[in-house]
């Protein structure tokens, strides 16, 4: 039986600011906020009831990212083969089920600590249509919502972990240097046509997202959100630019949990039958210039 995870269905993510969460993926950046009976908020952007769980905490990173599968029985193979390889895999409850809105789930984490989730049955929202604030599609479906870089210290065993246990393919690997002098090797790996719904960069931040990526279907979405930013001071952590692997035209917001966004358009569809692993040097066709962060005035500046 296939145990094969389909697509990045939901992430939770903890921030310390709420309301400014709120209006930044609202109004910002055109996502749909519904209160939850859990004290948060859902975020939406398409028919599924929560893409984004957004929970007041300290944190100000990942609590957990969601992989979808097809059905009951892809979820029982997937965490009996993550079991027979020693990871411990906790099965969700009614409760938790109906909390996350999806049918069933199962709960492990990585071998860095990070939180996974794989479930199947996301309940939809058909009657009550995703209506963006900002008029904005988003490219979701088969795809899932977007993707997930995640920092690691132990990146060969991430890659052990994600590929030869939850099923990613290996898209590409980029090798490129943020601080001169400073190699970095980051992957690329999918679980659907989208060139990568997860990367692992092996960068020391304490943080464990270094982004998130949404996608919309038009471009000129892109260019209104980068406005928006612009207009409100957002920081943009990348300028707009188009990467190497995947074709993306994207910017990149900082979030206000200080790790950022990435709004793209374009992203290349890949063929498994067909695809072949590249290695790449640059991270960009153009553009993608990094902007220093914003550093709070002190009296006397
Ligand atoms: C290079 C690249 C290809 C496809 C993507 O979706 C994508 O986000 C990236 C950018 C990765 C990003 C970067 O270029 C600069 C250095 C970054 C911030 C890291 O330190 C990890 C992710 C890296
Ligand atoms: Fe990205």
């Amino acid at each position: 039986m296939s145990a094969e995870i389909e697509a990045l269905g939901y992430i939770g993510i903890e921030v310390s600011d709420p309301e400014r969460w709120r209006h930044f993926a609202c109004d910002t950046l055109g996502l749909q906020a519904f209160d939850n009976a859990h004290g948060g908020f859902d975020l939406r952007m398409d028919n599924y009831a929560s893409r984004i769980r957004v929970t007041e905490g300290p944190r100000d990173d990942l609590l957990y990212a969601g992989w979808e599968v097809r059905d009951e029985a892809a979820l029982e193979s997937l965490a009996v083969k993550l079991e027979a390889a020693g990871v411990s895999v906790s099965r969700g409850d009614a409760a938790l089920a109906a909390e996350r809105r999806v049918a069933a789930l199962v709960r492990f984490t990585d071998p860095e600590g990070n939180g996974h989730e794989a479930f199947y049955g996301p309940l939809q929202k058909t009657n009550e249509p995703f209506v963006s604030p900002r008029g904005v599609r988003f490219k979701t479906g088969r795809q899932g919502l977007g993707h997930l870089v995640l920092s690691c210290g132990d990146k060969p065993a991430m890659m052990t972990f994600f590929i030869d246990l939850l099923g990613f393919r290996l898209s590409d690997h980029i090798h490129t240097e943020v601080v001169p002098g400073r190699p970095l090797a980051i992957s690329f790996l999918r679980c659907n046509g989208r060139h990568h719904s997860l990367a692992l960069a092996p960068v020391p931040i304490k943080k464990k997202i270094v982004h998130l990526m949404f996608e919309v279907l038009s471009i000129d979405d892109v260019g209104r959100a980068m406005h928006r930013c612009l207009a409100e001071g957002v920081h943009l952590s990348f300028t707009l630019g188009r990467h190497s692997n995947d074709d993306m035209l994207s910017f990149y917001p900082l979030s206000p949990s200080g790790f950022d966004i990435e709004y793209g358009w374009g992203g290349l569809e890949v063929d498994d039958d067909t695809w072949h692993v590249l290695t790449h040097d640059s991270n960009s066709a153009w553009g993608h210039v990094f902007q220093r962060p914003p550093r709070p005035a002190k009296i006397g500046d």
